[in-house]
C-alpha cells in the first residue's frame, strides 16, 4: 500500500489577500481526506509590499536574482507564513511533528511563460526552519524547463477529486476564480485539458480599490447596481489570449486595469464582472466537449454578479453550475488543499504537470525539498 502522509498546503495566490492553509492525509494518488482549512489575511500595509515586489521583479531575467528589497519582502512573507502554519496547528490542537510535510506555494511576482521565466518568492529552506516541518517549494519551476506553462497545477488535485462523475459518465469542468481564473477539464473518456481561463478577479479588485479604497466587491454589490459596457467588455474580451488554439498561462500584470473616468463605479464593477464570466466561457470554447457540469472555486464564486452572469452563460450551453460546496468540496480551501497534494506527490517523484496540464513535452515531477 502506498504510503498515507499528512500534508499543509499553503497558499498565497495572484489576488495577495492573505495565506490560505489547508491540511489534508492522502497516498498523492487516489486517497484524500480532507481536513481543517485557515485563511490568514494580509493587512493593507503588507500588500502594500507585495505589490512592490511585483514593481521590483518587473525587470528581472533571473529567476533567482534578488535585489536587496525583494529579498526583504521574501524574508517577510516567509515569517508571515511560518506564523501561519503556528496559527493553524495551535487552532486545531495539532504538533508539528505530527505533520509530514509542508507544501509551500510562496507568491508569485513575475510569470513570463513566452521568455520561459517564473518567480515565487517564498525561503523554503527559511520555513523549514522555522517550523521544524520538511517544506516541498518551487513547484513550478521544473514543468518549464521541460517546455511547460509552469502553470496551472492544480488540475492534478481536480482530477483525484473527479472520481464521482466519472463514475457517473459526465464530463466535468473545475473553475478557479481567483485573481486569475484557470479551469480543469476531465472528459468522459478521463482526459485532463487545463489552462488559464482570464482575468479573475485583479480587473474587478483594481477598480473597486482605485475608486473606493476597498479592496474588492463584497458579495458583487457594486456591480450588482452597474450596467455593462459593451464597448469597454470588448476591448478586453478582443484580447488576442482569447484567439488561436494555444492557450498560454497568464500573468497577473497581462490584462491593463480599467482607467479613471472610464466608467462609473457601478458600471465598471459590472463590466469588469461580465469580463470574468465571459472570459471563462470563451476559453471553455476550447475544450473537447461541453462540460456537464462547472464547480466553480475560488473567491469569484462569492461575487454573485459573476456568478449569475456566469451561471447564465454556461445554462445556455447546456451545463449545469454549482459551487465547490454543492459540489461537497471547499471552494476557499482547494488550492491550499492542491499544494498540499502536490507536496506529498513530489515526494514520491510523481508527476505534478502533463502535457494537457501546462503543455509540458512529457508528465514531470518537480518542487524542491528543505528539510528542518
Ligand atoms: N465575499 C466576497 N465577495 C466578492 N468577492 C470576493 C469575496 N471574497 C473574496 N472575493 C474575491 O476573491 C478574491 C480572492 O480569491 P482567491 O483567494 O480565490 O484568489 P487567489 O488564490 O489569491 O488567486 P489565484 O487563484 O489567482 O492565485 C478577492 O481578491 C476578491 O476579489
Ligand atoms: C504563475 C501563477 O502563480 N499562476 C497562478 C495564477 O492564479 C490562478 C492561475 O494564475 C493559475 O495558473 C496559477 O495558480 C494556480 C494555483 C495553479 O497553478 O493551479
Amino acid at each position: 500500500m502506498d504510503v498515507i502522509r499528512t500534508a499543509i498546503g499553503l497558499m498565497s495566490g495572484t489576488s495577495m489577500d492573505g495565506i490560505d492553509v489547508a491540511l489534508i492525509k492522502t497516498d498523492g494518488r487516489g486517497f484524500i481526506e480532507r481536513g481543517p482549512f485557515l485563511g490568514v489575511p494580509y493587512e493593507a500595509d503588507f500588500r502594500g509590499r507585495l505589490k512592490r515586489a511585483l514593481e521590483l521583479a518587473r525587470p528581472l531575467t533571473d529567476r533567482n536574482g534578488r535585489p536587496a528589497e525583494l529579498r526583504d519582502i521574501e524574508l517577510e512573507l516567509t515569517q508571515r507564513h511560518a506564523i501561519a502554519v503556528t496559527a493553524f496547528l495551535e487552532r486545531f490542537g495539532l504538533a508539528a511533528d505530527a505533520v509530514d510535510v509542508l507544501g509551500f506555494h510562496g507568491q508569485t511576482v513575475l510569470h513570463r511563460p513566452d521568455d520561459g521565466l517564473t518567480i515565487q518568492i517564498g525561503d523554503g529552506e527559511e520555513l523549514a526552519r522555522r517550523t521544524g516541518i520538511p517544506v516541498v517549494y518551487d513547484m513550478r519551476a521544473n514543468d518549464m524547463v521541460h517546455g511547460g506553462q509552469g502553470a496551472p497545477l492544480v488540475p492534478a488535485y481536480h482530477a483525484a477529486l473527479a472520481g464521482k462523475f466519472q463514475q457517473a459518465g459526465q464530463a466535468v469542468c473545475f473553475v478557479n476564480i481567483g485573481g486569475i481564473s484557470n479551469l480543469t477539464f476531465i472528459g468522459t473518456d478521463g482526459r485532463i485539458s487545463a489552462f488559464d481561463s482570464g482575468p479573475g478577479n485583479t480587473l474587478i479588485d483594481q477598480w473597486v480599490e482605485m475608486q473606493t479604497g476597498r479592496t474588492y466587491d463584497p458579495g458583487g454589490e457594486i456591480a450588482g447596481r452597474g450596467k455593462v459596457v459593451a464597448a469597454l467588455a470588448e476591448r478586453y474580451l478582443d484580447n488576442p489570449f482569447f484567439r488561436g488554439n494555444v492557450r498560454r498561462s497568464l500573468d497577473r500584470g497581462d490584462f491593463a486595469p480599467l482607467r479613471d473616468g472610464e466608467a462609473s463605479l457601478e458600471d465598471g464593477a459590472r463590466t469588469l464582472a461580465h469580463v470574468a464570466a465571459a472570459s471563462i466561457i470563451k476559453s471553455a470554447s476550447f475544450l473537447s466537449e461541453t462540460p456537464a457540469t462547472f464547480i466553480v472555486c475560488g473567491g469569484g464564486r462569492l461575487n454573485a454578479t459573476v456568478m449569475a452572469e456566469f451561471s447564465a452563460m454556461a445554462e445556455a450551453l447546456g451545463s449545469h453550475v454549482s459551487t465547490a460546496e454543492q459540489a461537497g468540496f471547499d471552494g476557499d480551501a482547494m488550492e491550499a488543499e492542491a499544494w498540499a497534494y502536490l507536496a506529498v506527490r513530489s515526494l514520491d517523484g510523481l508527476p505534478l504537470t502533463f502535457p494537457g496540464t501546462t503543455g509540458v513535452t512529457a508528465p514531470v515531477s518537480g518542487g524542491m525539498l528543505a528539510r528542518p
